[in-house]
């Protein structure tokens, strides 16, 4: 039996009927032609198949990253609008970065009590407790302040916010804190303290209307300095920590965006901060919950066995200081991410300008609790720690009205009684 040719493969056969062979050619032509032209439409919807895929496949993406994203939506839009509202003449709406944070908790509750719009952006990090973090937020959410769960390397985050609301200030609070911490997590620093801060000036940069920035500096920028108390005059090239050399980039980084955009900086030096709703990675928290757990604290001794000393300021004392910046911040002068005009630049330090030693802390912490310490004395390890802190406010008190209040027996009664209430206390163990 002959085999089909391809002509009779494609072609239905018409039983019975003479196949002209005159027409052959043109049949054949256009056959051709037709198998082309099939080809031809086989090709397009072949394209048109792969492109939908892959736009069903961006849309799968895009959409899945919305549902799992943490912001964004119109919902979502209008919190942040409702939480930025100013409620007095002349008031700030402040985006404030790390508002879940320590400082950024007080700052943001401060400003909302006065009237001024806050909307607050934390990424809520495990570097100590979040739950902790969580209270704080639960505490900024009763007073109706927003908190965006972000973190400010989010450069699209950052400029959807600018989007939303014109801020007039940023409250910069956001960082890797904890000197000693660097050993173990360098590049936390890095990520925190360098890059988000660059993500954060670049978002403020073409913001339009640029805001004036206050950020959170440290003392930890005086480094191995000898001269005390420390001025802003002072060098800061000898840092001893990775944490301290990332501040005192942020202060070049900042001044650089200050020169070249026109961006409004106040850089604060802040000294050893400590209070109600503090971080338990800082030694009068842990050296708390350790006394009250009947558990051994580690206190560190320089050279010579000569106590550490640290400039202790309580956290009312730096709420006012920060607050005093915002409303003595000249505006940025940039416009379209160009500087139109020198834009002013500030650094203070924000101390108390009474050093306390360690040894005496604990004394206060003994007393405030009526548990006594089992302390272990050791040589401070090279790992960042500073002899002594020692603030010189000069300056602040001039420009700012800077004038701390509260002394270190003062201070740790109000954190005693915030802690007790927090954790709970009973027969010496701290729950929670
Ligand atoms: O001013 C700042 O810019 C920094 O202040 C804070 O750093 P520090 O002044 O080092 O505070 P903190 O850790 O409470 O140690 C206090 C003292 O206790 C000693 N210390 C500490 C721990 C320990 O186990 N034993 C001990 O003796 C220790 O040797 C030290 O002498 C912030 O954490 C930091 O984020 C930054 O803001």
């Amino acid at each position: 039996m002959p085999s089909l040719n391809e002509e009779e493969l494609f072609l239905p056969s018409t039983p019975g009927k003479f196949k002209d062979r005159s027409n052959t050619m043109h049949r054949q032509f256009h056959r051709c032609f037709a198998s082309t032209s099939t080809l031809f439409l086989w090709a397009l919807f072949l394209v048109a198949l792969t492109a939908s895929y892959l736009s069903f496949q961006s849309f799968v993406e895009s959409g899945s990253r919305y549902l799992s994203s943490t912001w964004g939506g119109i919902q979502w839009e209008k919190q942040v609008r409702t939480s930025a509202q100013i409620h007095r003449a002349n008031g700030f709406s402040v985006l404030v970065t790390g508002a879940a944070g320590f400082v950024g908790t007080h700052v943001s509750l401060a400003l909302r009590k006065r009237g001024d719009g806050v909307v607050g952006l934390d990424n809520f990090n495990d570097y100590y407790d979040p739950s902790l973090k969580k209270a704080r937020k639960s505490l900024l959410n009763a007073r109706n302040i927003f908190i965006v769960e972000g973190d400010i390397n989010d450069s699209p985050l950052l400029a959807k916010l600018f989007d939303v609301v014109a801020f007039t200030h940023v409250m910069h609070l956001a960082a890797q804190a904890g000197v000693r911490y660097a050993i173990e997590n360098p590049h936390s620093y890095v990520h925190s303290n360098i890059a988000g801060l660059v993500a954060l000036l670049e978002a403020c940069t073409t913001a339009n209307p640029q805001p004036s920035i206050v950020w959170a500096s440290s003392s930890s920028v005086y480094g191995l300095n000898e001269k005390v108390p420390f001025s802003e005059l002072d060098r800061t090239d000898q840092p001893a920590s990775l944490y301290a050399a990332t501040k005192k980039a942020g202060e070049e980084i900042t001044h650089t965006y200050n020169h070249i955009y026109g961006l409004s900086i106040t850089g604060l030096r802040f000294f050893t901060v400590y209070g109600p709703w503090g971080r338990p990675d800082m030694a009068y928290f842990s050296f708390t919950r350790n006394i009250l757990q009947g558990k051994p604290i580690t206190v560190y001794r320089g050279k010579n066995r000569v106590d550490l000393a640290r400039d202790f300021t309580y956290i009312d004392d730096i709420v006012k200081g920060c607050v005093a910046s915002l409303d003595t911040a000249k505006k940025s002068t940039g416009s379209g991410g160009k500087k139109r005009g020198p834009a002013q630049y500030r650094i203070f330090n924000l101390g108390n300008t009474s050093p306390v030693t360690v040894p005496m802390m604990v004394g206060i912490l003994e007393r405030q609790l009526k548990v006594k310490a089992k302390k272990k004395m050791v040589e401070m390890p090279g790992n960042g720690d500073v002899p002594f802190t020692h603030a010189n406010i000069s300056l602040a008190r001039r420009e700012l009205g800077y004038k701390p209040t509260t002394d270190l027996q003062t201070g740790l009664k109000k954190f005693v009684r915030w802690y007790l209430s927090y954790y709970g206390y009973s027969h010496g163990k701290s729950v929670k």
